[in-house]
This record gives structure tokens, sequence and C-alpha cells, in this order.
């Protein structure tokens, strides 16, 4: 009798917030970097994408809803994503002939973001990630997370960071076929536990220049890029990776700070220009130097990804610093929860609070969250018994 049961799997995976960015492709059809990048993967208590994946002879196409919305699939990244994964599970049932053959199935996907979709909150990293851990889980693979990042990177670049927990290298390789172009940890979450991030969300709204043509862009028409690529950023990956390694808050901060400043500068060194930082970025950037300054040492850091959000990385030992000085501007919005009561407002001697006047405006909704794991499996199911996005 012909199988027609349907199979699921289910997973949440997580954002990532790069310190040292990827800007630019050497191939823009495998998305292999110009250069290494290395992340902080965020908790996913607060910002997280769930993926239902299912598989079975009667399905007839290949779909994917995302938020409810059916999407198309044609497109070059999610081909990719369903074409190796298949290419993984066939080796399986070649190997063991007792296995459903799901890899002939079509697929659905349905998957759902806790956050806005596409305005610079990493939601393609955690979209893809969980996209290829889910149906990973599906097909019962056995690679590495470093394995299925070589997947995951097909579907957006970033998206191969967000495999994993903690502290993330993206090693640029150099194998024509991006055999070699992988993640890995650089430490898990658990090294160094106390890492926060702030983000000051300045726009939901969709960006205008999206970051796959705006680094095409860049690659096309930049002198500047091309010394960070091959000369700023190689020496920035290993600082960065002894500054965790020795949980030194003042070298990670520098260097996060430089690399989204020279990221911004690369972008204005494009033809045409391009612009993701507006006047409340730069507020922003202004308020965490005084913060610096005032300390005496770098206690905060910040940095930018493709529009105007601001994500603040500190340490916990000074959460009352950071946030005592960011919550008279932005206590009116949502995402202080409990610590709208227990941080309390606290503008040091000598600190210049008029730099602050314009995030009273500008801001529309702080998310306060810190490092955290890798995907993690769930039972919690997207997907109902007809194979479709379960009701609401
Ligand atoms: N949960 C998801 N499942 C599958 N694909 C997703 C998911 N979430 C986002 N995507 C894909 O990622 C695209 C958005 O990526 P885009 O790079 O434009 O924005 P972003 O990731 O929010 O911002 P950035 O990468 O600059 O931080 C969506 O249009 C969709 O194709
Ligand atoms: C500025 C960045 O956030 C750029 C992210 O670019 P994407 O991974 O979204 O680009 P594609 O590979 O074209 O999908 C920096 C970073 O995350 O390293």
């Amino acid at each position: 009798m012909a199988d027609s049961k349907i199979y699921t799997a289910s997973t949440t995976a997580p954002v990532n917030i790069a310190v040292i960015k990827y800007w630019g492709k050497r191939d823009t059809k495998l998305n292999l970097p110009t250069n290494s990048s290395l992340s902080v993967t965020l908790s996913q208590s607060d910002l997280r994408t769930h993926t239902s994946a299912a598989c079975s002879s009667i399905f007839t196409e290949n779909r994917l809803y995302l938020n409810r919305e059916p999407q198309d699939v044609s497109g070059a990244r999610q081909q990719a994503c369903f074409r190796e994964l298949r290419v993984l599970r066939a080796a399986l049932e070649a190997a063991d002939p007792t296995l459903p053959k799901l890899s002939t199935y079509n697929v659905h996907i349905v998957s759902e973001n806790n956050f806005p979709t596409a305005a610079g909150l990493a939601s393609s990293a955690a979209g893809f990630a969980a996209l290829v851990r889910a149906l990973a889980d599906l097909y019962c693979l056995q690679n590495t997370p470093t394995e299925l990042s070589r997947i995951a990177r097909q579907g957006s670049g970033s998206a191969c960071r967000s495999l994993f927990g903690g502290y993330v290298a993206w090693e640029q390789g150099h194998a024509a076929d991006g055999s070699d172009s992988l993640a890995v940890q650089v430490a898990p979450a658990s090294h160094w536990p106390g890492m926060r991030a702030a983000i000051l969300v300045v726009s939901a709204a969709k960006k205008d220049v999206s970051s796959t043509s705006g680094m095409q862009a860049t690659v096309a028409t930049s002198g500047l890029f091309r010394h960070r690529a091959e000369v700023v950023v190689p020496a920035r990956m290993e600082a960065m990776k002894a500054a965790i390694q020795k949980r030194n808050f003042e070298a990670f901060a520098e260097l996060t700070m430089a690399d989204s400043n020279q990221f911004h500068a690369v972008c204005l060194d494009t033809l045409p220009p391009i612009f993701y930082l507006n006047d409340v970025s730069r507020a922003a950037i202004r308020v965490v130097e005084e913060i610096n300054r005032v300390a005496g040492k770098s206690i905060a850091a910040y940095t930018f990804d493709a529009g105007p959000n601001c994500v603040i990385y500190y340490e916990q030992e000074n959460e009352a610093a950071i946030l005592g000085v960011l919550k008279p501007y932005t206590s009116g919005v949502s995402g202080w929860g409990d610590r709208r009561e227990t941080v309390h407002a606290r503008i040091p001697e000598g600190f210049n609070a008029a730099l602050c006047e314009p995030l009273k405006e500008g801001v529309s909704r702080v998310i306060l969250t810190g490092v955290g794991e890798g995907p993690v499996k769930t039972e919690e199911s997207l997907i109902g018994a007809d194979g479709l996005p379960l009701a609401l």
C-alpha cells in the first residue's frame, strides 16, 4: 500500500548579530563571502523563528508559509536548501532501503517569526537556519551543525551562523564550490553567559536596499571595501576570537564598534552611496560613546546591520549603568517588561544628557536580551493533520 503518512519535525532557531560583519560576496549563487565574520547568537526567549517541516507522498508541490502567508518557493535560495537536504536524505535511503523514501516527497514548511520580518533584525538568518534544521530533523540527518551550515549559507549567508549558540565564526573558505565556507562555534554561550544585548528598534519598516543588492553594489564600486576584506577583517577576526576566549569586554567592544563603523563607511563608499544609519542611529552612537567616556573604559558596544536599529552589547554587571541611561528616554515604549521596575534611571555626573534626547522620539521599541543557545527541537508543530498551517 502507498505510504500516505505525513512526516513532521519542528524546531526553533535564533537570530544572530555580527560583531565582525559579513559584507560582500565572491560568489552570489553560493553566497560565498569576501571576508570571514563573527557573531553573537541571541536568546530565543526574546527573538526566535519557529518552523515546522512536513513531507508526504500526498503533497503535490513544495510550499512555504511565513507568518501564515504563502511564499514563493521557486527562488534559488529556497530551492538550493531543499535540493541539498534531499541529496543527504537520499544517501541515507540508499544505504538503508527500509527507510521511507522521504527524499522523493514534496515538503510543506510553516514558519513564524516572533519579530518583524525583513527589518534589519536578521529574520533571514533565523528563518533559513530554522528551515534547514527542521528539514534535517525531518530527514533524520546526522550531519553536524557545521556541515548543515554549508546549506543554510545558501539560503542567506548570515543564516549559517544561527545553527550554533554562543559565539560563532563563519570562516570564508577558499574552495570554488564553497565546501570550506562554514560556520564553527568559537565558544558556547556558557563560556561568557553575562553578555547582554539591548536592541533599540528605530524602524521596523522594510529596508530600502536589501543586504544582497547592497553588498553587490559595494563589491562592484568600493575601493575601501577591498582593503577591509583583505587587510582589516583577517586581523580583526583573530583579535575578536582572542577577546572572546579571554572574556575581554573592552577589546570585544572596541573591535565591535570599529567594525560596525567600517561596514557603514564601506556602504558610504559605494556608488551610489548606501545609507543605513539615520539621525537616531547616530544619536545612539553618541550616547554609547558618552557612556564609555564617563565610565573611563568601554562598557558598552554599539553595532548596526543593514538598517538603523542599534544593538548595544554590554556585560550583565554593567546593566544598571547602561539601562539606567537609556530608561529615562525610552521607558514609554514596549520591551522593558519587569526591568521597568528593577532598573532605575541613572545619569552619571558629567554625562551630557542632551545627547539622549533624539532617542525619545526615535526609538519605537526596545528588546532586552542576551547571548543564547542554537536551534532547539520542539514537539510543538505548526502543521495540522491535513499538512497545512494549523488554524490560530
Ligand atoms: N521564518 C522564515 N522562514 C523562511 N524564510 C524567512 C523567514 N524569515 C525571513 N525569511 C526570508 O528572509 C527574507 C528577509 O531577509 P532580509 O535580509 O531582507 O531581512 P532581515 O534578515 O530581516 O534583515 P538583515 O539580514 O539585514 O538583518 C524574507 O523575505 C524571507 O524570504
Ligand atoms: C549587515 C549584515 O547583517 C549582512 C547580512 O547579510 P545577509 O546574510 O542577509 O545577506 P545574504 O547572504 O544576501 O542573504 C552583516 C552580518 O550579519 O554579518
